[in-house]
């Protein structure tokens, strides 16, 4: 759907560090984008805005406002979409009932999130708020697969100045945990449909009654479609396996789970390590915790502020506390643990973050220590298991001389695991769930426990024919290794492999490819990159989002700074901003000490790719000046280390803004294929260059000091850009 209101390039709202830098950014893009006619406007796809477009019935007139998400999901699906999408909030429950309340106290007159609901107005409400929470965002715009790599530049940079790395030593005790049986990996069933076909999921109780957990699901031919289950059982025998080996291993205990994308399997599995932290205080004082409103699955830190009161309880918990191994911390001085809050520590960047520093993770006495990393289902822990091993034997990777890894990432259509939230169900009681076709064809089945996660993943035929494409497309134009991550003893990687050999050997390239467990695959690719070769990963959809933060942690330092394209299977195209998130402790430093050190290259790397296409797609030469531009400034940017610093008093993220400004207004006066636009900027870099001092100066001034933002999950526009764009001199040129 685009219509004449559709801006050439649409720009996304979003929460936290990035929508801070959006502040400052954004003005700057109109200004410079408008002088070449083209339009870069905003949609709301921040937590806080998809909660008001979910309850116009709720708000006043002046507060409604439309559902952006739902208009940009649509707008992906055609050859129009031009979208820079930025990191945006995928909400535990904590996140979402602070988000609310927020409002509220803004005078949004929204409803409480319902815990339990029960009339039919809490469940309505119960299920717009469900909607919400979690990954809700992305795999609605994910509408193609991704390719993420580091831009030729933003790698050559950090040869040149590599960030520190922690050491590795051969005897750290630092490990990985993973189940051996009863979990996804080993329950895993796949089948690839010949035709298109509904499916059915009930559970048939062992008292024969049948209940219909899902009804209706239809694939399209060709969809390979997976189902398996954890074992409650399994899982908690695991669990308090783990908290012992961890105290007679004399490290720090820690989980890693991806609770904000895989929203309804990921909450329940951390819920079970939160009951087998305080196993024996769930034990004692279970009932009274339940009508306390503890929810295990919320973590810790809401347990503990919903059990203040009661002394007796806060005493068990201190009393199994001290016998428990110390817990690995988000925030030691805070005394915020592991466990706290479901979507503090999220694999794909908690993991990395430890492997980078050598294998340590911070303890309760702010201290590093080894850690356990326990990560239940084997489908993918085996990735981290294997690198750690690696570094141990070989020592930490010389991000001076390493190669790079790319990735080509299965992700269209809600791909695979992370498409699963609406086939994932906790099992209320014991019996066999079946997947039964319209045609009464019985498709999966598995015998379950009351309490087990049972969960159905389905990868798409077009999806799948069109990535392994890309990656045909990459390493052509790569010409380097490329490996096929992928399993040929796990059910869904051997139906993937039976797509990905043929289409190889149509095209006439299998011998450029292998095809390798992700184990097998994760070594090689080290042993790689180490001789400073490059290796390209064609992963699955989990893969992907772990692969593409582990590989440019190590060798970046951070993931911030990758290309991240996502090119649409109906011709548009949507250009994420780097491999991470939202960086939520930004926030933290700029409001306590006026410091913003989000960094911007994947912004300025995916300005520069949405230009180029907007150039390429729809013949915009000017479009095309102004993508040169964007890659000399962010050449230049680089050069001269214009990047956040970490610490206040260093270069922020509002000051390389500025940078940026002026290297591109510079690049853009220098320019000859547009005399044009070379005669609108040559006014505005001098201004740039001359204003320069006191630019910074008037930027400057303001950190160092406590920041105002009116709000936190729904600022106030007038205090943050007060805050975010202090420099009157700046503004007037840009304005
Ligand atoms: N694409 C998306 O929409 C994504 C959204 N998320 C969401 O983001 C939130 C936080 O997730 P989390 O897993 O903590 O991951 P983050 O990537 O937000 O944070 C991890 C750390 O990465 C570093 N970092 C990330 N981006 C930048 C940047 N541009 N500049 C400088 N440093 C950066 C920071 O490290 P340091 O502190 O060392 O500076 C940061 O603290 C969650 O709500 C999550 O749901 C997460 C991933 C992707
Ligand atoms: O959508 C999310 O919750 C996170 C996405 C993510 O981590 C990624 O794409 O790398
Ligand atoms: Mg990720």
């Amino acid at each position: 759907m685009s219509d004449n209101n559709t801006p050439d390039i649409v720009y996304t709202k979003v929460d936290e560090a990035p929508e801070l830098a959006s502040a400052s950014f954004l003005p700057i893009i109109q200004a410079f984008a408008g002088a070449a006619g083209v339009t870069v406007g905003t949609r709301d796809i921040s937590l806080a805005g998809r909660i008001i477009a979910a309850f116009p019935d709720y708000l006043s007139d002046d507060q409604k406002q439309a559902d952006h998400l739902a208009e940009l999901g649509e707008l992906v699906k055609t050859a129009d979409a031009n979208v820079v999408k930025l990191p945006n909030i995928s909400a535990s429950v904590p996140q979402l009932v602070a988000a609310v309340k927020e409002l509220q106290g803004q005078g949004y007159a929204l409803p409480d999130y319902p815990e339990t609901p029960e009339s039919e107005a809490e469940k309505d409400v119960r299920a717009r708020y469900d909607g919400l929470k979690g990954s809700a965002v992305n795999p609605v715009l994910r509408e193609g697969n991704s390719d993420r790599r580091a831009a030729v530049a933003v790698k050559n940079y950090a040869m040149a100045n590599p960030h520190r790395m922690g050491k590795w030593s051969a005897d750290s005790k630092t490990h990985v945990s993973f189940m051996d049986g009863g979990d996804f990996c080993s329950n895993e069933v796949s089948a690839t449909l010949d035709a298109a076909a509904t499916a059915k999921i009930e559970l048939v109780g062992e008292d024969g009654s049948v209940t219909v957990l899902k009804d209706g699901v239809s694939y399209p031919a060709g969809t390979v479609v997976d189902a398996t289950f954890m074992s409650a059982a399994a899982l908690d025998d695991f669990l308090a396996k783990e908290i012992e080996e961890t105290k007679k291993d004399g490290i720090l205990f820690s989980l890693h789970m991806k609770a904000t994308m895989m929203k309804v399997s990921d909450p329940i599995i951390f819920g079970h390590a939160v009951k087998a932290w305080l196993a024996p205080v769930f034990e004692q004082f279970g009932e009274e915790m339940k009508a306390l409103g503890v929810t295990p699955n919320s973590g810790l830190g809401d347990l503990l502020a919903r059990v203040e009161g009661k002394p007796e309880i806060m005493a068990a918990i201190e009393k199994v506390t001290a016998e428990r191994p110390p817990m690995y911390m988000v925030n030691s001085d805070r005394g915020i643990t592991n466990l706290h809050v479901p979507s503090d520590v999220i694999i794909d960047a908690s993991m990395p973050a430890v492997i980078r520093a050598g294998g340590k993770g911070w303890g309760p006495d702010g201290e590093e220590a080894d850690v356990n990393c326990v990560i239940p289902d084997g489908s993918y822990a085996p990735v981290y298991d294997e690198t750690i091993k690696y570094f141990k034997q070989t020592g930490a990777l010389d991000p001076s001389t390493s190669g790079t890894v790319q990735n080509i990432g299965l992700m269209a259509q809600k791909a695979e695991e992370y498409g699963s939230h609406p086939t994932t169900f906790e099992i209320p009681k014991a019996g066999t769930v079946r997947m039964v076709l319209e045609n009464g064809d019985v498709l999966h089945e598995h015998k379950v426990a009351a309490g087990d996660i049972w969960r159905s993943a389905s990868a798409r035929k077009a999806p799948i024919e069109d990535w392994v494409k890309l990656a045909i497309e990459r390493q052509a134009a790569e010409g380097c290794e490329a490996i096929f991550w992928l399993d040929e003893a796990r059910a869904h990687d051997a139906e993937l492999i039976r797509y990905v050999k043929p289409i190889l050997e149509a095209a006439g390239v299998a011998d450029k490819f292998q095809i390798l467990s992700p184990a097998k695959a994760t070594r090689q690719t080290l042993e790689t990159i180490r001789k400073g070769e490059n290796s390209i990963a064609i992963t699955g959809n989990v893969l992907r989002d772990y692969l593409t933060d582990l590989f440019p942690i190590l060798e970046l330092g951070t993931s911030a700074k990758m290309l991240s394209i996502v090119k649409l299977m109906q011709g548009g195209g949507l250009f994420e901003t780097g491999a991470g998130g939202s960086a939520p402790k930004h926030v933290q430093q700029l409001v306590e000490e006026g410091h913003l050190r989000w960094d911007s290259l994947g912004e300025f790397c995916a300005l520069g790719e949405s230009l180029n296409f907007l150039a390429n797609a729809k013949g915009n030469k000017k479009a095309a000046v102004l993508a040169k531009g964007v890659e000399v400034a962010t050449q230049k940017l680089l050069e001269n280390d214009n990047s956040p610093g970490r610490k206040v008093g260093q270069t922020d993220n509002r000051d390389s803004h500025f940078y940026f400004a002026m290297y591109w207004a510079e690049a853009l006066a220098a320019q000859t294929a547009d005399s044009e636009l070379a005669a609108h900027f040559k006014p505005v870099a001098e201004a740039l260059t001359s204003g320069k001092d006191a630019i910074l100066a008037e930027l400057g001034a303001t950190q160092g000091q406590p920041a105002d933002l009116g709000g936190y999950y729904h600022t106030d526009p007038a205090k943050t850009a007060a805050v975010m764009r202090p420099s009157a001199t700046l503004n007037a040129i840009i304005g």
